[in-house]
């Protein structure tokens, strides 16, 4: 059987995209795992498989470099939506997929004075977590997306997609920069709102959220370059974790990590040497592949819309909103170049942190995880001890917040708010809403792979 792939890759974490809408292609773990083996197989950090869906544009079933399905992946998903584009998946306006798009449905202000219900009935893909829900209408003209950042340039360049942890929307916006060979389009998809209590906290460093994928995010005050990350976060992964696992994120403030300039430019320049000796195989393949219809080159026609990504080639300053981050990854078992939920979890972690800092919370149940991992199952985080936390995260509520990542393989951007809701029960609670992740996702080339 020949099965027609795209490569992709998001700030270097890459992809194999399939196009299987008309459900005619099957492959097992062992498939999978060895259309992703970078020395037997196409090379990837997972396989974003495009299937078709009645409540969304498409729907993405995401799978890890060992062949297993796996959790949301936020670089995959930017790569998907610019995979879909390309393959020339446009937003359907249907009534029931209209439905399928908000997470939530009910009543929301910015007042934080509300009670809420949930609507689960209302929306297909609603799946209550434990312990009160908290619910919060996104605008159905907006789908969430539009901020202070500016408008998605076009209604048609904007999709919805059914991903493991619900419905998503990604699009794609033009950078208005030009002369440099890189993408001009920067891709960008929303996340699920996540919860203030729903935050593990070990200690002043260590933190753990489920964002769609699991991620614990360990802060450094080491240089980041030297940290021995496949080790580290192995370790971490299993006897933290367990079988089920997590992914590891180690961060730095951007300032403290004196090579990751230079790193960054070698893999850029790597990426796009392999792209250029690919250049053969994008000729000899092109006839299997689907009617392109989007391309990165399109972006030069999208028109001006507000930057969203300003930082990358002007040199960015080593200011408080940049760190470094390098990932471990479940599922690849190994460190990749850049993970778009870890920079998520990352970002929130780091407004987390910053209030706790500024609170002077006193950690009594201190654990290093990095050092301790086996005590640390015992340490859950203190609500008490954190409460008023809480109360400081109030000063930029609503406002929108930013943090720039930079990782091994690029940068991306995170933006999100701080809002506050009343509990169904009993008191408020904090919630990071409308979060968004941007970044390039690059078609690398397009081939044909033969099982
Ligand atoms: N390895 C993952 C999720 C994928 C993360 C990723 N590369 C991203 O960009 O978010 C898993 O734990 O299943």
């Amino acid at each position: 059987m020949e099965i027609p792939f795209s490569k992709y890759q998001g700030a270097g974490n890459d992809f194999v995209a399939i196009d299987n809408r008309e459900d005619k292609i099957r492959l097992d773990d062992d498939q999978r795992k060895k259309m992703c083996d970078r020395h037997f197989g196409i090379g990837a950090d997972g396989l974003l498989e495009i299937r078709s869906s009645d409540v969304a544009d498409f729907k993405l079933v995401y799978y890890n470099a060992d062949g297993r399905e796996g959790s949301l992946c936020g670089n995959g998903s930017r790569c998907a939506v610019a995979f879909a584009l390309r393959i020339g998946i446009r937003h359907k306006n249907t009534s029931s997929q209209d439905r399928a798009i908000p997470e939530y449905q009910s009543l929301s202000t910015d007042q934080g004075n509300n009670s809420f219900e949930t609507s689960s009935k209302e929306s297909p893909n609603f799946q209550p977590s434990a312990g009160p829900n908290i619910v919060k209408i996104k605008n159905r003209a907006t789908n969430g997306l539009e901020n202070s950042d500016g408008k998605l340039e076009s209604e048609n360049l904007k999709l919805s997609f059914l991903a493991a942890d619900g419905t998503h929307i990604g699009g794609v916006k033009k950078r208005n920069w030009t002369g440099s060979s890189r993408s001009s389009c920067v891709y960008i998809v929303d996340m699920k709102d996540i919860r203030f209590d729903q935050i593990k906290i070990y200690d002043a460093d260590n933190m753990y959220m489920d964002n769609g994928s699991p991620h614990h995010i360990a802060f450094l005050s080491s240089h980041i370059e030297d940290i021995d990350v496949v080790n580290n976060g192995r370790k971490l992964r299993y006897e933290l974790y367990g079988e089920g696992g997590c992914n590891i994120n180690f961060v730095a403030k951007y300032g403290q990590c004196v090579n990751s300039r230079g790193k960054q430019n070698i893999i850029n320049q790597q990426i796009k040497d392999n792209a250029e000796n690919l250049g053969l195989l994008i000729k000899e393949t092109s006839e299997t592949i689907p009617i392109s219809v989007f391309s990165d080159d399109d972006c030069t026609n999208l028109g001006q819309v507000t930057e969203l990504f300003n930082g990358i080639e002007k040199g960015m300053s080593a200011d408080d909103s940049h760190l470094f981050v390098r990932t471990y990854e479940r599922g690849v078992e190994n460190e990749t170049l850049a993970c778009g939920t870890g920079c998520v979890a990352v970002a929130i972690a780091d407004y987390v942190r910053r209030a706790a800092q500024e609170n002077h919370v006193n950690y009594t149940d201190n654990c290093n995880p990095t050092n301790t991992s086996k005590a640390c199952e015992l340490n859950s985080h203190s609500y008490s001890q954190l409460k008023n936390t809480e109360e400081r995260l109030s000063r930029n509520k609503n406002q929108l917040q930013e943090r720039r990542i930079t990782m091994p393989g690029g940068d991306l951007k995170v933006t999100f708010r701080v809002n506050y809701f009343k509990k169904a029960v009993c008191n408020q609670a904090t919630v990071f809403t409308d979060i968004t992740l941007s970044g390039p996702a690059q078609f690398v080339f397009d081939g044909v792979y033969t099982i």
